[in-house]
């Protein structure tokens, strides 16, 4: 059984069918990207999985667990963990009392927050940063960090809860090219180390070809295309709603990762 199975979703707003009977599954272990062009329903889709937006219709099932209907909090704490496009994290603090921060808020230790920090889950802390390549920034300042290094850290945050499931909204954004590698690489070792499944929205194409195990593809709401690189990148619908030419049988197919599509 995949880890989340999605199933005929449906979200409205007004007259927009932000999601129109939307179905996937993620399975363990998977770096599924969630495409699409600009309103096409991701957004939609993500909040509907961790708990914020609670859809019309449909079932999304973790662990063979319906979410809907459940408080994000509660979401998040059957392992559905998040990552924001805007950096999260305390900048005044160091790189390690950030960590230890998340796992203290996920043990409910905040209520001992008066307590000096550095006493609490150091050790915890100081693991999960190895595993995103930063201990050794561990006392530095987040303020002070590239910002390849605070998305490092964020990632770190987001393992602290031990999630089964990792939401990933534009990892990459504002990044350059070279750190953006190097964000997806180490996503990538993470999936597999951890048996992780990351769904995750991109607009980097290059970064979604070259990591995305699999993909889905929105457009106004109905997900239009699903598999891997190769299939997404001939799909004739695929090429129909980012390039818009109709010419869907070409004998080559357009570059996607050099179109700029937005995904
Ligand atoms: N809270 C809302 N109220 C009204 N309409 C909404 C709301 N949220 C989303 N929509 C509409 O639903 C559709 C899907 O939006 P959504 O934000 O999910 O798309 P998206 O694929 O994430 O787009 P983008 O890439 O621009 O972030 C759009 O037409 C959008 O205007």
């Amino acid at each position: 059984m995949s880890l989340l199975q999605v199933k005929n979703l449906t979200k409205s707003f007004g007259g927009v069918k932000a999601a129109d009977n939307v179905s996937f599954d993620l399975p363990r272990g998977q770096l599924l990207a969630l495409l699409g062009p600009n309103g096409a329903g991701k957004s939609t889709c993500f909040n509907m999985v961790n708990g914020q937006l609670k859809p019309n219709s449909g079932s999304i099932l973790l662990d063979g667990q319906e979410l809907i209907g459940m408080k994000p909090r509660n979401i998040w704490r059957l392992g559905v963990g998040r990552t924001f496009q805007i950096a999260a994290t305390f900048s005044s603090m160091t790189v390690v009392e950030n960590v230890q921060m998340a796992l203290m808020s996920f043990e409910r230790k905040l209520s001992h927050l008066w307590r000096p920090a550095a006493s609490f889950y150091r050790d915890e802390a100081m693991a999960l940063l190895a595993q995103v390549d930063m201990a050794s920034q561990a006392e530095r300042s987040c303020g002070v960090l590239a910002y390849g290094d605070v998305k490092r850290v964020e990632l770190a945050i987001a393992l602290a809860n031990q999630p089964k499931l990792l939401l990933m909204d534009e990892p990459t954004a504002g990044m350059a090219p070279n750190e953006r590698n190097a964000l997806m690489a180490l996503t990538k070792k993470l999936v597999v180390e951890r048996n992780l499944s990351v769904l995750f929205t991109e607009h980097s194409m290059d970064v979604v070809f070259a990591y995305a195990d699999r993909m889905i593809v929105l457009a106004r709401g109905q997900l239009i295309a699903e598999g891997d690189g190769e299939t997404i990148r001939n799909h004739p619908k695929v090429r129909e709603v980012y390039f818009g030419t109709g010419k869907t049988f070409e004998a080559k197919a357009p570059d996607l990762t050099t179109a700029g599509a937005h995904a």
